[in-house]
């Protein structure tokens, strides 16, 4: 469960401040999907970033899973990093790394070691069976975000926060993308929240939430 108490976040805007996010309370239940909407610039990403604990707030408690991660200490929040899934828009692969590496690396920064068994039955899951030997270049961008999302499984996160994944992809492979991740994440029962612009993708959400103003509309 993840719930945000009455959460400020401002960024420096040119000579002023702007109140990025503004007195936001919102609690998301064990289990929950859910699609994050709202204009560009409305925030979404600061948003994203601050359950990652990558950004801190002004003001307000950020808690998840019973961990107030607003008030964890630098390296209580690298520990706390590590745990999360997130996955990008960019895929961020890292290119001397095959499939297979590539799908295990957060799991091994993070103390875990996915089994042979573990690694082939989501590749299968992610339909990259055979691409495991395959390095980055050769793949293609869709094929190139499930292995994103392999990676951030495999590492077993009890959240995943998704800032549009398939922002590169045309619209028949996002949706394949996207079912795929909310299918995955509901038979392991992880928090999803993914950044969408596209309502068609947010529609195969049951929770839309809408950012605007700083404040969350559902
Ligand atoms: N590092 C930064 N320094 C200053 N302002 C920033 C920084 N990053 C983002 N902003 C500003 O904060 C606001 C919210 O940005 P954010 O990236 O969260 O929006 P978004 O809703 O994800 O947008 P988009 O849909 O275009 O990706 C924007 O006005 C943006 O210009």
């Amino acid at each position: 469960m993840i719930s945000l108490n009455n959460v400020f976040f401002t960024r420096q805007d040119g000579g002023t401040k702007r109140q990025i996010i503004n007195d936001l309370s919102l609690t998301i239940l064990p289990a929950a999907h859910i699609a994050l909407l709202g204009d560009s610039g409305s925030g979404k990403t600061t948003l994203l970033n601050l359950l990652a604990g990558l950004l801190s707030p002004d003001a307000g408690t950020i808690t998840v899973n019973q961990q107030k991660i607003s008030e964890l200490t630098a390296s209580e929040l690298a520990l706390y990093r590590r745990k999360i899934g997130i996955i990008f828009q960019h895929y961020q692969l890292l290119s001397p790394l095959n499939v297979k590496d590539n799908m295990c690396f957060q799991a091994r920064l993070n103390g875990l070691s996915p089994s042979d068994d573990e690694v082939n039955t989501m590749a299968k899951k992610l339909g990259l069976e055979n691409k495991l030997t395959a390095m980055p270049e050769q793949l293609s961008g869709g094929e190139q975000q499930r292995v994103g999302i392999g990676r951030a499984l495999l590492n077993k996160p009890k959240l995943l926060l998704a800032d549009e994944p398939t922002g590169n992809l045309d619209a028949a492979r996002s949706l394949d993308i996207v079912t795929l991740l909310k299918s995955l994440c509901e038979e392991e029962q992880i928090i999803l929240i993914m950044v969408t612009h596209s309502q068609q993708l947010a529609n195969q959400f049951t929770t839309q939430l809408f950012l605007k103003d700083g404040q969350i509309n559902g």
